[in-house]
């Protein structure tokens, strides 16, 4: 592990269930500032290995390093705390909180995490909310309960929520999944954009892990990671199977 590494696994094996291993990675290194487009299809465990490298899940063994950070030496609450201020997140179903609006939606992580909050170079978080919203072009929209947004206007708070305060580690987990081809395009130029900007206002190096199960949107990444490849699983045979 050096200190440029954002993510690295070492000998991670993961189980739900005590007899059948769900997810076993030798060795996953994802260095700092990289654009990573990570597939697999579906059941592979992309979830599964999202969970781990956010500390949701704890693998049986293996070391887990995140921002520097050995997951295994955080307590839950340690983990809570990485995740929130160095890791911003963009759900498949966005998560947005529909009785708040976009204002506060994508506010939510300087609220809840001063590092976030004291790394906006803005006057005011609310100053850095309205910039973001502009350059994303939903400025006009901030007040309005985010619910009354279109996806492809929620799709853009998630990235704002996300990038918001400049953590290390931005994961997208099949953002696009529900888009038609131009839309995923355009929402994969404009996600690439916005992290550039973050990176050349703050001088920082934000890592990008984005999840899908779709191999066509790998020339939007600097590298591309077959799951599948990278992993072993040995999941008990189904009663079908041996039937
Ligand atoms: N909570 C759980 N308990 C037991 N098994 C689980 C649980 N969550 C996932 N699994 C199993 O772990 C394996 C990997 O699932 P995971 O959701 O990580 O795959 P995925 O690649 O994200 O799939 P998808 O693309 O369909 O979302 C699957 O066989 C799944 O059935």
């Amino acid at each position: 592990m050096t200190y440029d590494d954002a993510i690295q696994l070492r000998d991670v094996r993961f189980s739900y269930k005590p007899d059948s291993l769900t997810l076993g990675i030798d060795e996953l290194t994802i260095a700092s500032g990289r654009r990573v487009f990570l597939h697999g299809p579906s059941g592979s465990g992309k979830t599964t290995l999202l969970s781990i490298i956010s500390g949701v899940l704890t693998p049986q063994s293996g070391s887990v390093h995140i921002v520097g950070q050995d997951l295994k030496k955080l307590s839950a609450s340690g983990r809570d705390t990485l995740r929130g201020s160095r890791i911003g997140y963009i759900f498949q179903g966005f998560n947005l909180i529909p009785y708040l609006t976009v204002a506060e939606n994508i506010a939510l992580p300087c609220q809840l995490h001063p590092i976030r909050r004291n790394r906006i170079s803005a006057a005011t978080v609310n100053s850095e909310v309205a910039r973001l919203a502009r350059r994303l072009e939903i400025h006009t929209h901030l007040d309005a309960p985010v619910t009354e947004l279109s996806t492809g206007q929620q799709q853009r708070v998630a990235i704002a929520r996300a990038i918001i305060g400049s953590p290390e580690l931005v994961i997208a987990d099949e953002p696009t999944s529900s888009l038609d081809t131009d839309r995923r395009e355009a929402f994969l130029d404009l996600l690439n954009e916005v992290i550039t900007d973050a990176i050349r206002q703050d001088n920082s190096k934000t890592t990008l892990l984005f999840v899908s199960h779709d191999r066509s949107l790998a020339n939007h990444f600097d590298e591309s990671i077959s799951l599948e490849e990278i992993a072993t699983t040995h999941r008990p045979e189904s009663k079908h199977d041996l039937a």
